[in-house]
């Protein structure tokens, strides 16, 4: 079995969390390749030793992997897609971050999960993506890289003043909000940002997106559920020049009056689900539900 190993950042608590894997899948004859920045890090704090085979963003994972293993929170998760692609391998999350929505395992239980790693006793949960194009095109919106896990957003830059975000659904018009921006989100997302802003929470298997805007000054702009095979187009408009567009944790900036098409990708994200460990779990966990003692 060959896995691939990925982190973001290191402090000090990614020793314990490195020296528990590595043991784990040694003593368990599994390969481990390793993410050549993550690497370089686990070197500087001789961590791990030398001769470890190394992948990047540039080389793409293929299927001889049984699954990717993210080290971190849910950013670095987001970021393990974008390494992940359309790769159909999996992504675990080990969670070393804080709320660890999409990192489902958490470091103290490191050994009893890899063990059902190990006896492939684990499901995936399919993840819908979004994908973004730009007319004209726009270099910052980087080609491979135009698609995002939780959601795509615009919103305004380097001004205080609202922007209107003019929003056609398969070429029929919906709306122009008048808001700080507009939340495009898969159901994976609906727990992020779109949460905040008063989203719905969708289970990820839901074939449906959700449009949130954010803050909007129409007061009866109420996000919307729509069929996941929706092509959205949106054109800015606002005092800057400029707005911003953001995939999941990054950003471009894009011209106004530029149009943007945003779709789902015809690939998905796969989410390793150890058993007992499911989405409804964790909305339980981590949104403390049942915290509430009077019922
Ligand atoms: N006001 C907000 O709630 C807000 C604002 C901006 C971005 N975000 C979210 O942050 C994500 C980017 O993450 P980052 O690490 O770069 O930013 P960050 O460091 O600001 O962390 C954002 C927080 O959102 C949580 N989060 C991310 N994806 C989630 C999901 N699918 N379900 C539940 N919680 C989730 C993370 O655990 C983290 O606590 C964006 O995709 C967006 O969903 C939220
Ligand atoms: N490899 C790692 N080793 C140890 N701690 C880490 C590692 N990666 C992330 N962390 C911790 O998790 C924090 C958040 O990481 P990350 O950006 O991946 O998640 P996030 O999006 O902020 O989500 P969350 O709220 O789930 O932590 C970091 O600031 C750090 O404290």
């Amino acid at each position: 079995m060959k896995v691939a190993i990925y982190g973001q950042y290191y402090q000090n608590s990614t020793e314990p969390i490195i020296k528990d894997i590595f043991l784990f899948f040694k003593t368990n004859n599994v390969e481990m390749v390793i993410e050549e920045n993550f690497l370089e890090m686990l070197h500087e704090k001789d961590l791990v030793q030398k001769g470890y085979k190394t992948f990047s963003a540039s080389t793409s994972l293929d299927n001889s992997f049984e699954m990717l293993i993210s080290i971190g929170g849910d950013g670095t998760i987001l970021r393990a897609a974008t390494l992940v692609r359309n790769s159909g391998v999996p992504i675990l999350g080990i969670n070393a971050g804080r709320l660890g929505f999409l990192a489902t395992v958490q470091k103290e239980n490191i050994d009893s999960f890899l063990q059902f790693v190990i006896d492939k006793n684990y499901t995936t949960s399919e993840r819908t993506l979004l994908s973004v194009t730009c007319d004209p095109k726009n270099d910052a919106i980087e080609e491979g890289l135009n698609f995002a896990m939780n959601e795509i957003t615009v919103s305004r830059k380097d001004t205080t003043s609202m922007i209107t975000v003019e929003t056609h659904l398969n070429n029929e018009y919906l709306n122009s909000y008048w808001a700080d921006g507009l939340i495009i989100s898969t159901p994976t997302g609906s727990t992020g940002y779109s949460l905040s802003c008063g989203g719905p929470l969708l289970t990820p298997d839901v074939k449906s997106l959700v449009i949130t805007p954010i803050a909007p000054h129409n007061l009866t702009a109420r996000p919307l559920v729509i069929p996941d095979d929706t092509e959205i187009k949106l054109r800015v408009s606002g005092r800057e020049d400029q707005y911003l567009v953001s995939l999941d944790s990054r950003i471009a900036s894009v011209k106004n009056e530029s149009v943007l098409t945003i779709k789902k990708t015809d690939f998905k994200i796969k989410m390793v689900e150890i058993p007992g460990e499911t989405f409804l779990k964790t909305l339980r966990n981590k949104l403390l539900w049942g915290e509430d003692k009077r019922n």
